[in-house]
């Protein structure tokens, strides 16, 4: 026999679970019937695809119960664990994001206070330790000779492990309860009622029997339905039921915020179950998240994570498809290019678009949070896929400076102004430093609405989008900007042309040219991008990724009413040879990239020179 440690993760969310964060504790038989309905479907498909010989005849789960000894048994005949299996998935945890999660975790207390917060991983076979205070596991690897294993614990620092001579293949599970504690939500969990109210509750729909056997009593009993919900009339399903369900697919712990039922008939056959979560996974942007859905064929489980059926940028989407047609052999291989698979992807992601567009009216504040939640990563659709650019930009919608609210594409070229052509947003990392951008200002004078777009995947999908409803997307920092239509009020560009000049000669490094604005109102110079070119912060990602290229040159633009673009003009024309013009030249350049929020190539060169400037008027 040896002992062995708990790693240090798995020892930490033990610790929780001993402690009980969870106020819910009937929750751990669901968690083991669903272990055990995973490792049946495993067995089977086994079986199915690699030619393992096995019994699959009988496919069961099995719940025993023993009052006087207050243990409790759940054993399935599935596909079962090897000693190294047990070690490496029952003493540790794998999974991504675990620690950082524990990791807020720490204080128990606030863990009771955020059930959603621990229902976003797996707790698992751990929370067994809510209610029992001994857990013994029994295995046998399906396919091996010789011997089994059997894992023991208290659920503190340790574990045993020995092998078993006489274990069947499957896996049995035997918690020794602790004492009752009805105050603290600590059921008699040998009590015949409970487990039939669990397991009907959490666990209706698992596909294979589950046996209720006690001693003494006569033919065990089963417990559960085992109707696939997928297939049953929307009507006929409570949504806890479908809640369960979801759950027992996506170890979400809060319920979903829309379900989807889909039945295709004819030619090709399938069913799908599909949910949209209230809530964004913490790994929604990481790229070893798990995603995609499970696929049955004719109600066989088939494979976890189908990425096949659904795009990433609906990766979020939780489910199920049954197709009828598919072999039950499918690879993952065969999937990819399964032309029905693609089929069924088209028509799924088409479906859940539709289901947003239709929550936007029937339901403006389901539709509110899915967005928050959802809505950058749909952005990254618009890269992906650009047939769906219109039901993607409908369903979108974008913080404007037109009040507090995000506003729809659709409701902005509503509010559009007479005479204006164009869809207008600025792109940057806030909300304020967007807003007080100096290239807004003419805008907000005139009183155009500007889209603020402050995702970083913004800065990518409006170079890909051309246009909505026959509306060019146009960025306000790109370009020239010619907002007043009378002409007379422009400032005669033929004064300006000697400091022009004399400013494109001095900041030639870094602009390629120096012009009047229209753009700004009230600040003295801002940088703009020509029109065909990468943004800063675009180059800046592309720097990020490891992606060096020739600096991009931007153009600077001065406001002629400003007191100090006239001052320099005057200046410039008295002598264009006084020795200040230079510094004056630099500090301009350098307030405009200030002032959009960007980052100075030498800002200690900036703050001297400043410094200096400001030495004189004190
Ligand atoms: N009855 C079982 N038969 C075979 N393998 C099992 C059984 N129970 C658990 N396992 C294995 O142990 C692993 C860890 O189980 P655990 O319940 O802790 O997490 P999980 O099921 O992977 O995740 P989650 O709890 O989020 O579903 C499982 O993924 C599975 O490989």
């Amino acid at each position: 026999m040896e002992t062995l440690e708990f790693q240090a993760e798995a020892r930490q969310l033990l610790q929780l679970m001993v402690h009980s964060i969870y106020s819910n504790k009937d929750i751990f038989l669901r968690e083991l019937i669903s272990n055990a309905s995973d490792a049946l479907d495993k067995l089977r498909l086994a079986k199915l695809q690699d030619g393992l010989e096995a019994d699959t005849s009988d496919l069961h789960i099995e719940i025993e119960t023993d009052a006087e000894a207050r243990t409790l048994t759940v054993r399935d005949n599935g596909i079962g664990m090897t000693r190294d299996e047990v070690v490496a998935l029952i003493g540790t945890i794998a999974k991504s994001g675990t620690a950082e999660l524990l990791g807020k975790l720490k204080e128990a207390k606030e863990a009771k206070e955020n059930p959603e917060l621990i229902g976003q991983f797996g707790v698992g076979f751990y929370s067994t330790f809510m209610v029992a205070d001994k857990v013994i596991l029994v295995t046998r690897k399906a396919g091996t000779e010789g011997h089994g294993t059997r894992w023991e614990s208290a659920g503190e620092g340790t574990y045993t492990i020995d092998d078993e001579p006489d274990a069947p293949v499957g896996t049995t599970i035997t918690l020794h309860l602790r004492p009752k504690d009805e105050d603290d939500a600590l059921y008699d969990y040998v009590d015949e009622w409970k487990i039939k109210e669990i397991v009907k509750r959490y666990s209706d729909f698992i596909a294979f029997p589950i046996r209720r056997v006690s001693s003494g009593d006569g033919e065990p009993e089963v417990l559960n339905s085992q109707k696939a919900l997928w297939a049953r009339p929307r009507s006929e399903v409570t949504d806890e039921e479908y809640h369960q369900f979801y759950r027992h697919i996506s170890h979400d712990w809060t319920d979903p915020l829309e379900i989807i039922n889909m039945k295709a008939e004819g030619t090709f056959e399938y069913e799908a179950l599909l949910f949209i979560p209230s809530r964004a996974p913490h790994d929604l942007f990481q790229r070893d998240a798990r995603r995609g859905l499970q696929l049955y064929v004719k109600r066989v489980f088939i494979m976890d994570d189908s990425k096949e059926l659904i795009p990433d940028y609906l990766r979020f989407v939780k489910g199920v498809v049954d197709a009828a047609d598919l072999s039950l052999n499918i690879s993952r291989e065969i999937l990819q290019q399964d032309r029905h698979i693609q089929m069924i992807r088209r028509r799924l992601v088409k479906k859940v678009l539709s289901t947003i567009k239709d929550l936007m009216s029937s339901s403006p504040e389901k539709y509110a949070t899915f967005w928050r939640e959802f809505g950058r990563a749909v952005k990254e659709g618009l890269l992906a896929e650009p047939d769906n650019h219109k039901p993607i930009l409908e369903i979108a919608s974008f913080a404007t400076t037109h009040g507090s609210e995000p506003t729809t594409l659709a409701a902005y070229v509503e509010r559009m102004k007479e005479g204006q052509e164009e869809i207008y947003f600025l792109t940057g990392e806030s909300r304020s430093q967007v807003e007080n951008s100096p290239h807004m200002e003419a805008f907000q004078a005139e009183g155009y609405e500007v889209l603020i777009l402050t995702d970083p995947v913004d800065e990518i999908w409006v170079d890909a989008v051309p246009e909505f409803e026959g509306k060019k997307l146009r960025s306000i920092a790109r370009g020239t900007v010619d907002l007043k239509k009378d002409e007379e009020e422009k400032e005669p560009e033929g004064d300006f042309a000697p400091l022009l000049g004399f400013l494109k000669e001095k900041l030639d490094e870094r602009v390629k040219e120096v012009r009047l604005s229209h753009r700004l109102t009230t600040s003295a110079a801002c940088l703009v991008s020509d029109a065909d070119d990468i943004t800063p912060a675009l180059e800046k990602m592309y720097r990020a990724m490891g992606q060096e290229g020739p600096r991009v040159k931007r153009i600077l633009e001065l406001n002629p009413n400003h007191p100090l673009v006239a001052g320099l003009r005057a200046a410039h024309e008295r002598g264009a040879e006084d020795p200040a013009l230079p510094d004056t030249a630099e500090l301009l350049y350098g307030t405009a990239l200030l002032a959009e929020g960007g980052d100075l190539d030498d800002p200690a060169r900036f703050a001297k020179l400043l410094a200096d400037r400001l030495a004189r008027t004190v």
